[in-house]
């Protein structure tokens, strides 16, 4: 399932994070790749081990932990290596798929996500491409926007040809693995929240409660 959230963070979010961005040093984005994604990896990324880095990747995370659609959705068990991705004029990342474990810990990437800085007019291309069988698709959207997708994908950011692109990028070690599953719970949930906001607590709307406790104990790990 792909999807995005809108206003993720408010305009004085933005602001404030963009200021705090101005000043900082970005390093290669190669240094956190692995060894095929870094052959197509060209852009810039904020200094790990910083103070700066701490302080914004903890708000950003509780941000997106509170979201209700994100919190339905993708069911995090941990959301990990959050960077603070730019692309100035001639950078790309091509196509490559994520690493399945992250980090020292080995958190395992389910879902990823893209959270979009700054406003699509400010810069051209940087389009992030996700490949399906037969298709793909560009994302391009407008800041303080999330798209989620599978970390199963390929997928790709097309060259910025003009002005800069600043975006968050950070992966989901969800509590329910297989992605169909999640589908399945999201689905339930959200049908059974419509019934609840039209009709209330009625025998139906228990019965499907009853499945979506029973398939998350189920699945959940
Ligand atoms: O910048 C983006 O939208 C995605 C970047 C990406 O694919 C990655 O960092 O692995
Ligand atoms: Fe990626």
């Amino acid at each position: 399932m792909i999807f995005s959230i809108p206003d993720v963070l408010t305009k004085e979010q933005l602001n404030s994070i963009k200021t705090r961005l101005e000043k900082a040093e970005f390093v290669e984005g190669k240094l956190t790749a692995g060894w095929h994604a870094k052959l197509v990896k060209n852009n810039q990324q904020l200094k790990s081990g910083t103070g700066l880095l701490k302080e914004l990747t903890s708000e950003v995370e509780r941000v997106i932990k509170q979201n209700p659609l994100f919190q339905t959705a993708v069911r995090p068990r941990f959301i990990h290596s959050i960077l603070f991705s730019r692309y100035e004029e001639g950078m790309s990342y091509g196509t490559h798929t994520d690493n399945a474990l992250m980090g020292n810990s080995f958190l395992r990437s389910d879902v990823s996500f893209t959270l979009f800085l700054n406003s699509p007019d400010e810069y051209e291309g940087g389009e992030l491409v996700i490949e399906s069988a037969d298709d793909e698709k560009a994302y391009k959207l407008e800041a303080g926007r999330m798209i989620v997708y599978p970390s199963s994908t390929l997928h790709r950011v097309n060259t910025v040809t003009k002005g800069t692109r600043m975006v968050v990028v950070g992966w989901v070690q969800s509590l329910v693995r297989d992605a169909s599953q999640r589908e399945i719970l999201f689905d339930l949930d959200t049908a059974r929240r419509s019934m609840f906001a039209r009709e209330g607590k009625t025998p139906e709307f228990d019965l499907i409660s009853k499945s979506v406790a029973n398939l998350l104990r189920k699945w959940a790990e």
